[in-house]
This record gives structure tokens, sequence and C-alpha cells, in this order.
């Protein structure tokens, strides 16, 4: 599929900035700081949800100073769009995760079906614990589980479509340094 770059640039240029990067990085600070009180003694298993939860992952792991092993798990459901449809596994959960503790990290809980589906599934391979990590929970009343919320949570936001820090508008500025709002949406 050919990308109209001025229309990617355009999107960037006319976006809302809803947290700037020093906040973002605030956010981050104190999520590390939350899961290292409750998770610091449990040789836990981070896995990062790809693709969205690369950045988050990557600035939160150097933040937590306890042993851990991390890997990745590859689910979308967006498939580059801005509305959700079926969870696609591209690479299922590689490690035997049985009796572990998990961190599953995300950039987003939005509906909360991609996050619902992977906890049923390590639940499923018997783990002793599975907690979830997200940089940004959208506030709306269409999760997929009533009152669903992530163990950790960096930021609240509104409930328009976002990219940014992991985030993409159609494959496009995840590497954007905040948490923005597409124009209108
Ligand atoms: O709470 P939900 O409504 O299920 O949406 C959240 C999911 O959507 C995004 O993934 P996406 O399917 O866009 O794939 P990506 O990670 O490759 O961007 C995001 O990274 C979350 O995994
Ligand atoms: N980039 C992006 N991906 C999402 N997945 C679910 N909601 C969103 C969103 O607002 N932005």
């Amino acid at each position: 599929m050919s990308v109209d770059l001025d229309h990617i640039q355009t999107v960037y240029a006319e976006a809302d900035c809803l947290f700037p990067e020093a906040q973002v990085e605030a956010a981050i600070d104190r999520v590390a700081a939350e899961i290292t009180e409750v998770l610091a003694s449990t040789n836990p298993l981070v896995y990062t949800v790809m693709n969205g939860g690369l950045v988050f992952a990557g600035k939160l792991l150097t933040r937590l100073n306890f042993p851990l092993e991390s890997s990745y798990l590859h689910a979308t459901r967006y498939r580059n769009t801005t509305s959700g449809g079926e969870l696609d596994w591209k690479v299922p959960p590689a490690q035997d995760m049985k009796g572990r503790t998990v961190l599953i990290v995300d950039d987003i809980l939005d509906e909360g079906h991609t996050l619902a589906a992977i906890v049923d599934f390590c639940k499923a391979q018997g783990v002793e614990q599975v907690l979830t990590a997200v940089l940004v929970d959208k506030l709306h009343d269409r999760k997929a589980r009533e009152n669903m919320k992530s163990d950790f949570t960096g930021l609240d936001v509104e409930d328009r479509y976002l990219f940014g820090y992991g985030m993409d508008y159609q494959g496009y500025w995840r590497n954007a340094p905040g948490i923005f709002a597409l124009k209108g949406a």
C-alpha cells in the first residue's frame, strides 16, 4: 500500500498534544516505582505486546532494577486502522509461563479486548499470577469487561484516537515524543 507522506506529516502537525514528553516520562517513573514495589521479589516474566508496547516497555524496563526476564508477543486487532476487529495472534508467547508471575506491558487499554485475551491466555497456561501495565487508559464505557482496569496505569486519557509513544497512526508516529490525539477524532 502506498502511503501519502504529506498526509502523515499533516496529521502530526494538526494533532493535539495531550501529554508532552516530560509528563509521559514522569508517569513512567511512577509506574516503574509501583511495579517495583509489587513485583521486585517475584522473578517475573515481562511480556511486551508488540508493536504498540515497544516504546513504553523499553523505557519501563531500564527503570525496573530487579531480576526479571523479558520477552515479547505480537497480537493485533487494529492492523494500522483506527477501529478494532478480531484479535490476530501473530506471535504467541514462547516461554513456559506455568507457575510464573507474568507482567503484560502494552501501550493502551482502549476497549480492552486485546489485554483480556492475553490475560486469559496466560491464565490458561497455569501462571501463578498475571498483571498488566499500560501507558494509557482511554476513558469511556465500552470496555470489554465491566470496570476493566490495568494493574498499573501511566495516564488516563480522553476518548480520542491517539498516537505517539508506541501508538501509531496508519503505522506511523509510534516515535512521536508525546501522547497526541488526532484532529477531530
Ligand atoms: O484495548 P483494545 O481496544 O483491544 O486496543 C488496544 C490494543 O490496540 C493496539 O494494538 P493494535 O491492534 O493497533 O496493534 P499494534 O500494537 O501493532 O499497534 C494497542 O497496541 C493495544 O494492543
Ligand atoms: N494508535 C492507537 N491504537 C489504538 N488501539 C486502540 N486504541 C488506540 C488508539 O487510540 N490509538
